[in-house]
């Protein structure tokens, strides 16, 4: 198989450098025709199940495939907004935000962001990156904590792209910053804003999206991630033990996946008294499916109907400033050493 080709090297050609913000990806619409292919592409992947694939591909496309994009499509209907799904919106206007922010501190940089699933995809916008004769560039992931589910499969298509060019940039990826100060204080800021506003919850949740319980037993760090940006988060805002929990969502199939499960959590604290409950979801950079249906629809109901009182969603970090900040710091520090600097930039190489 040939390499495909970039324009050949200019005598003179600059450093071009770049960030790709990978998020998960999105359906195009939400109707069970885009949901399908985006569906398709994701429990495809062998990094999200971890099943044979002569296995695994006769449940997916003659079971999973025929019944599950309809009720998705119905999910994502409910949160769909007039510019389209929330998790591309956020992920868009992070994007936009850190090449602002990047540029205001001296950065000469392009960000585009990149969707593993559904579109832009990474390898389409590694192509717009190649075309523009980019020379240098810096993953960062919407996923703090890591996981082999998750960061690792972003990283495969990257490298997947690689293996079919002849001139491949120079790439550094950022694999997790669950423990980023930047971070973990953009995440106390938002709660604190939320409570100067609403009062103090009788319980704080925060709510991870789950993965087998499996691949943590193979060596997945994402659990320890998990539990370690809670911690942390909850040292800064003074929290004792029992005034917050950690627990996990989005279960999917039927093996046994990190616990305790976010649903029958909120069940049991409404049936048992307590009367006021806040979520957040610090896994989550931007809003999505995941956040505005399964927690601030679903667990709302889930708790209200088992005796809770009042239920509290607090938005993901989305285009908080805090979070721009955090993120922008983070990338300053991964492209240290590149030639990002205007100045520097124009000197002859
Ligand atoms: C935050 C990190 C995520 C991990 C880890 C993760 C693992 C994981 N997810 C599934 C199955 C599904 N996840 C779905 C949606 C979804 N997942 C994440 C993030 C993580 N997933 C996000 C941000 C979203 C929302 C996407 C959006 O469009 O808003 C879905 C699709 C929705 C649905 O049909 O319910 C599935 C399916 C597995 C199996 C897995 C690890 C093994
Ligand atoms: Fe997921
Ligand atoms: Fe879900």
């Amino acid at each position: 198989m040939p390499f495909l080709s970039s324009a050949p090297a200019a005598a003179n050609d600059r450093e071009r450098i770049a960030v790709l913000w990978c998020n998960l990806g999105t359906p195009d619409e939400p109707t069970a025709a885009a949901v399908r292919p985006f569906l398709a592409e994701f429990l495809g992947d062998p990094r999200v199940v971890e099943i044979p694939k002569a296995l695994w591909a006769p449940i997916l496309h003659g079971i999973i495939l025929r019944t599950r994009p309809a009720k998705s499509a119905a999910k994502y209907a409910g949160i769909w907004t007039p510019e389209g799904s929330p998790l591309k919106v956020w992920t868009q206007k992070q994007a936009k935000l850190l090449a602002g922010w990047l540029g205001e501190r001296g950065h000469r940089v392009t960000v585009h962001e990149a969707m593993r699933y559904g579109q832009p995809s990474i390898p389409a916008q590694l192509d717009a990156l190649a075309a523009q004769g980019v020379t240098r560039i810096l993953v960062l992931q919407a996923y703090p904590q890591y996981s082999g589910t998750t960061t690792a499969s972003a990283i495969d298509a990257v490298n997947a792209w690689s293996a079919r060019r002849r001139r491949v940039p120079e790439f550094r990826f950022v694999n997790d910053y669950h423990d980023d100060p930047l971070y973990i204080e953009a995440l106390a800021r938002s709660v604190e804003a939320h409570w100067k506003h609403e009062g103090r919850p009788d319980r704080l949740l925060l709510s991870y999206h789950g993965i087998p319980e499996r691949n943590i037993r193979l060596g997945d760090p994402y659990q320890d991630q998990c539990l370690a940006s809670a911690s942390l988060l909850a040292a800064r805002l003074g929290l004792a033990q029992a005034q917050y929990q950690v627990t996990f969502q989005s279960r999917f199939g039927r093996a046994k996946w990190l616990e305790p499960y976010t649903e029958p959590t909120l069940r049991a604290l409404g049936a048992s008294g307590v009367a006021r409950v806040d979520v957040m979801c610090p896994g989550f950079p931007t809003d999505c499916l995941e956040t505005l249906e399964e927690i601030a629809m679903e667990g709302r109901d889930a708790f209200l109907q088992s005796g809770g009182k009042a239920f509290h969603y607090i938005p993901c970090l989305n285009d908080s400033p805090d979070w721009i900040d955090a993120l922008c710091a983070l990338a300053e520090r991964h492209l240290a050493g590149w030639p990002t600097r205007v100045a520097a930039q124009n000197l002859p190489r």
